[in-house]
């Protein structure tokens, strides 16, 4: 059987596909990989000041309002976005922040559950429908939350109906990481209790966090990174706006008069575990995750739904057309 043709051809468009891959990258790399995360949490637990931290800029000051997009959404939350381009390892990341100040200030937080829950679909539907389309528009921009920053308030306790129930309602429409916010509130030791006890919550309550799974092709570093990662969960967050600079070493620091809290310093908080984590170790999984997990299943979900009321209205016309038929005879 002369196979020689076939073999040369395959070959070929392997190396097309593999040259349009790597090109594909080169052309990701350059223009800059989107990530899109959105911040919830009651109001002052340090959102904003999270945001400067994580992008070791200024992007929001206290008292603004100014943002790309603001959307009122009902008189106490809105949803404000905030697009910044960061550099991270050789990689140009397109970051946009969605906030939602004013979150969890009612007595009656249904509403901003709703909000929340409208958007992140809104930004499914608008995939499906730019799939859908005969010719796609180059300049689409892929609004799908790859991670949603749940801030816990650090009481000590337990976790509160509105975090459950937020955390439980949301869970299969984007990964929810729960950090704990203004983290330097407690001691070490309280902190360390604090965590267990939200964990064991998480886990009563059947909360479907993201918690760095790990696949059979991973290498044992990558295990047990992933290991590590879930022993840190709820990341304690501690976010700041100062620096000091001693002997010519400037570090971001939280200043009390009883000493300093190191922002980068894993002994200290976790945000640079999980700055690491979002824009680097697992930006990828987070991406692939929303694609090929939720995004699929809400696809599919809203597909079958469609598809279930297309066959019910059908059966209401035959029906109809029977009885029409009926009463003629
Ligand atoms: N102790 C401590 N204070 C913090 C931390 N982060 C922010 N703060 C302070 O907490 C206050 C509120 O911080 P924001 O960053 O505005 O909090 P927010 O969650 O955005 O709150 P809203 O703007 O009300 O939605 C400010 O005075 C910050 O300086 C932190 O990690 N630890």
């Amino acid at each position: 059987m002369p196979r020689g043709g076939d073999e040369r051809q395959n070959t070929a468009s392997v190396y097309s596909q593999y040259t349009r891959a790597s090109s594909h990258r080169y052309k990701s790399a350059k223009r800059g990989l989107p990530f899109n995360v959105m911040l919830v949490g009651a109001s002052g637990l340090g959102r904003r000041t999270f945001l400067n931290t994580l992008c070791e800029r200024p992007i929001i000051d206290n008292e603004s309002n100014n943002s790309d997009t603001n959307i009122q959404i009902e008189e106490s939350m809105k949803i404000q976005s905030y697009d910044v381009e960061l550099e991270e390892d050789g990689m140009r990341i397109i970051l946009s922040v969605v906030d939602t100040p004013g979150f969890g200030d009612s007595i009656d937080n249904s509403n901003s559950f709703k909000e929340i829950q409208d958007y992140l679909e809104y930004q499914f539907d608008e995939v499906l429908e730019e799939e859908n389309r005969i010719k796609r528009n180059p300049k689409f921009k892929d609004g799908r939350i790859h991670a949603m920053l749940y801030f816990i308030t650090p009481t000590g306790h337990s976790l509160r109906q509105l975090d459950i129930d937020l955390m439980k309602n949301l869970g299969n429409r984007v990964n929810i990481i729960p950090v704990i916010g203004r983290s330097d509130s407690m001691t070490e030791e309280e902190l360390k209790k604090f965590k267990k006890r939200i964990m064991q919550d998480i886990d009563q309550h059947r909360i479907p966090v993201y918690m760095f799974p790990s696949t059979e092709d991973d290498d044992d570093e990558t295990i047990e990174e992933n290991n590590e990662l879930r022993a840190s969960l709820p990341f304690g967050v501690v976010g700041c706006d100062e620096i000091i600079d001693e002997n010519n070493n400037p570090m971001r620091v939280r200043l009390y008069p009883w000493g300093a809290v190191q922002i980068d310093n894993d002994q200290h908080c976790d945000m640079d575990r999980l700055r690491y984590v979002l824009l680097n170790s697992h930006l990828s999984d987070l991406r692939d995750i929303t694609h090929n997990i939720i995004y699929e299943n809400y696809r599919t979900e809203k597909l079958s739904n469609e598809e279930c009321e297309d066959d019910d209205e059908m059966g209401v016309d035959a029906e109809g057309e029977n009885t029409a038929m009926s009463l003629a005879a």
